[in-house]
């Protein structure tokens, strides 16, 4: 018999502490985008599976949800990443806005399948996105404010790894030809050099090599761009590394593909000490228009849970007790300075065992 308490698989319940703790990064992050400048929007969790796909150039729907809506006989898909839908709104009802136009969110993603180092299907997901233009500045302001997100988040120890989405597929139009690109991308991303050989492919085995620290794995691609094919990209890599070298470790892994299904020119993937996997990810896109015309835009997407289940969330307010017999105004004049309270019913509540960290004795505070 199923237990009544089990969830579907990688579905899971936040109790307190964690959910609180899961508010506090989330706050934190939207904080940090309102005050750079991005307005907020909160697009539905679920909508038309086709409006959720073919936004964003190159977005698949492999990893998509659905249901059929009784209401309007048609697929809805529930929403696997929120820039599509951002995408969608820019595109649509924000398409008369001034651009660059910036805009942040917060909540809830739903895929198929969680992967093995996450298990979770649910996530969330916070960001913000510039529409308008993927340039160099764009995409350093992007990364920046990503940094400081998590930062203000409680993420320490920052890196962020650059990676160049594009790249096989440029080199494969040009200067690199080969039969199936399809086949090439997926062996780079297993960085298989005895598969790429087989492929005939062996042309782009430096590029496995060329993934490491920023600078030598500029000068390593550098070296083999022989056409100059990858000169604005190593350049745009340049610039972003020395704008953020100062405060996050920079990698370069040119071949890294995988999670960046939309990205083109430019994309990153950012890691935190203490934190499992990838902390964010984002990049550059394009969106695709009503009327077919594409737009550029660059932003990220920073994933909550796993900062939580690194426990490094900022601290939540002091829990007082108030024991009984309190006077009434001591709740208001503590939860002005900022801390809650937990008031006593009876004589036999324990202070320590409802989870407080301080009790109100002799008209002050004081800690358990
Ligand atoms: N939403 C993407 C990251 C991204 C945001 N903007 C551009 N890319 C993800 O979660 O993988």
């Amino acid at each position: 018999m199923t237990s009544p308490s089990l969830l579907p698989e990688g579905l899971r319940d936040r109790l307190p502490p964690e959910a609180e703790a899961l508010g506090r990064v989330r706050g934190a992050v939207l904080t940090t985008t309102e005050l750079n400048g991005y307005a907020r929007v909160e697009p539905p969790l679920a909508e038309f599976e086709t409006t959720l796909l073919g936004r964003l150039k190159s977005s698949r729907g492999t990893d998509l949800l659905r249901v059929i809506d009784p209401i309007s006989q048609r697929t809805l898909a529930l929403r696997p990443d929120i820039t599509a839908q951002v995408g969608r709104i820019a595109a649509t009802r924000l398409a008369h806005r001034a651009r660059p136009l910036r805009l942040c969110y917060a909540g809830q993603v739903l895929k198929v399948r969680g992967t093995q180092l996450r298990p979770e299907r649910e996530m969330c997901q916070a960001g913000a996105e510039i529409v308008g233009t993927d340039a160099v500045p764009a995409v350093i302001e992007a990364v920046r404010v990503a940094l400081d997100a998590l930062a203000a988040a409680g993420a320490t120890g920052l890196s962020v790894d650059l990676t160049l989405p594009d790249l096989v597929a440029t080199l494969a139009a040009g200067p690199m030809p080969v039969a199936d690109v399809d086949a090439v991308i997926h062996e780079l991303d297993g960085k298989d050099a005895g598969a790429l050989a087989a492929l005939g492919a062996t042309a782009y085995l430096p590029l496995i090599e060329a993934a490491g620290p920023v600078d030598a794995a500029i000068e390593r691609l550098s070296a083999i761009d022989s056409g100059g094919i990858l000169a604005s990209r190593l350049a745009g890599a340049r610039a972003i590394a020395d704008a953020i070298g100062g405060r996050a470790t920079v990698t370069l892994d040119p071949t890294e593909r995988h999670g960046f299904e939309y990205q083109s020119w430019i994309g990153f993937s950012l890691f935190a000490d203490g934190v499992r996997g990838e902390v964010g990810r984002g990049g550059a896109y394009s969106i695709v228009h009503p009327d077919g015309r594409e737009e550029p835009a660059v932003g990220f997407s920073i994933y909550l849970d796993p900062i939580v289940d690194a426990g490094v969330a900022p601290h939540g307010r002091d829990r007082v007790f108030l024991p009984l017999g309190t006077e009434g105004q001591v709740a208001g004049t503590l939860h002005a300075q900022g801390h809650a309270t937990v008031a006593a019913l009876s004589d036999a509540d324990d202070a320590a065992a409802l989870g407080c960290t301080h009790i109100w004795a002799g008209g002050a505070l004081q800690p358990l």
